[in-house]
């Protein structure tokens, strides 16, 4: 739900540029052109577009990550234009300030469920982030809040003292996203949250995060290239083709009276059943096969 009044937006984009600086001699690439978009607090943001459309380079510079290396690859830079988030500029975002953007941004990255450490259980990996902020939190606490977050992505509790490559690829995704919202955040980006999910549980999951939204009123850009994901849970679509926003507004705002090609292209496709009906979930509950 979105809240009312004149708050300030969690995040505002206004003409926002991201180019990747090369590691080596090849030239910057633009990946994200003049974006202009707020995210309201308690609002979710769901954003589609075709594979490379800088969809997830947006969310990296909103998580405070548009300055992570990755050997061998270039690194993200916010190049052009403003971007704030929770009031903070992260145009050469410094190290404190990215410390404390990442306590209250929760980042779940398109590769998440490869992400988590092969050394830690499912609990102690969703638990991680709260000592890495404060080594002495109370592990009742701790294990109470990770119960409840594995219990909510429609996860057995029994997954908790498993290790990751005992959980199906959809499962440690759901890991990941749950880890993304252990610090509770304020914002939460998911980068496909339902990647590798079964399709008798993504419903759930989705309907499971907009649940736990709605409690804790944080505000969310969810990220998928499956439309009716982004349809199915977001208060605004926004779609984006060749690092630019070409269609922004509610869904039916966006998809009935589509401006651009594109966006008039994904409207042929849009799922003409947003809610599917009711999933089994004993379905997934017993199966843990990689
Ligand atoms: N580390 C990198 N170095 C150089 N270019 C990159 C890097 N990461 C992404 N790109 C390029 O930036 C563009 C946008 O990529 P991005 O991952 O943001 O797109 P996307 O919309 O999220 O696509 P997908 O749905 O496939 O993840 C692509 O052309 C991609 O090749």
């Amino acid at each position: 739900m979105v809240a009312s009044g004149d708050a300030l937006p969690v995040v505002r984009a206004r003409d926002v540029s991201i180019h990747y600086r090369s590691n080596t001699a090849s030239p910057e690439y633009v990946a994200v052109r003049g974006v202009t978009l707020d995210i309201g607090l308690g609002e979710v943001v769901g954003l589609v577009g075709e594979a490379g459309a800088g969809k997830s380079t947006l969310g990296l510079a909103m998580a405070g990550l548009a300055y992570r290396t990755h050997p061998g690859l270039g690194v993200p830079e916010i190049c052009g234009g403003t971007l704030e988030v929770l009031g903070r500029r992260m145009r050469r975002l410094g190290h404190r300030g990215r410390d404390k953007i990442t306590l209250r941004v929760g980042h779940l990255p398109q590769d998440g469920a490869e992400r988590l450490d092969s050394t830690f259980t499912i609990a102690e990996s969703i638990a991680e982030p709260i000592y890495r902020r404060d080594r002495k939190f109370n592990t009742r606490e701790a294990a109470d809040a990770v119960a409840y977050l594995v219990d909510a992505v429609r996860l057995p509790l029994s997954v908790m003292n498993r290790m990751p490559w005992e959980l199906s690829s959809g499962q440690r995704q759901r890991v990941a996203l749950a880890r993304a919202l252990i610090l509770e955040p304020v914002l939460l980006i998911a980068d496909e949250p339902t990647r590798g999910v079964d399709v008798s549980v993504r419903q759930g999951v989705l309907d499971a995060l907009r649940d736990l939204q709605q409690d804790r009123a944080f505000s969310a850009l969810i990220i998928s290239s499956d439309l009716s994901v982004a349809t199915s849970i977001s208060d605004r679509l926004a779609v984006m083709q060749h690092g630019i926003l070409v269609g922004l507004g509610t869904p039916a705002e966006v998809l009935e009276r589509p401006e651009h090609e594109y966006v008039k292209d994904l409207s042929r496709t849009r799922p003409t059943m947003i809610h599917p009906e009711p999933i089994d979930r004993t379905l997934d509950l017993e199966g843990t096969t990689p």
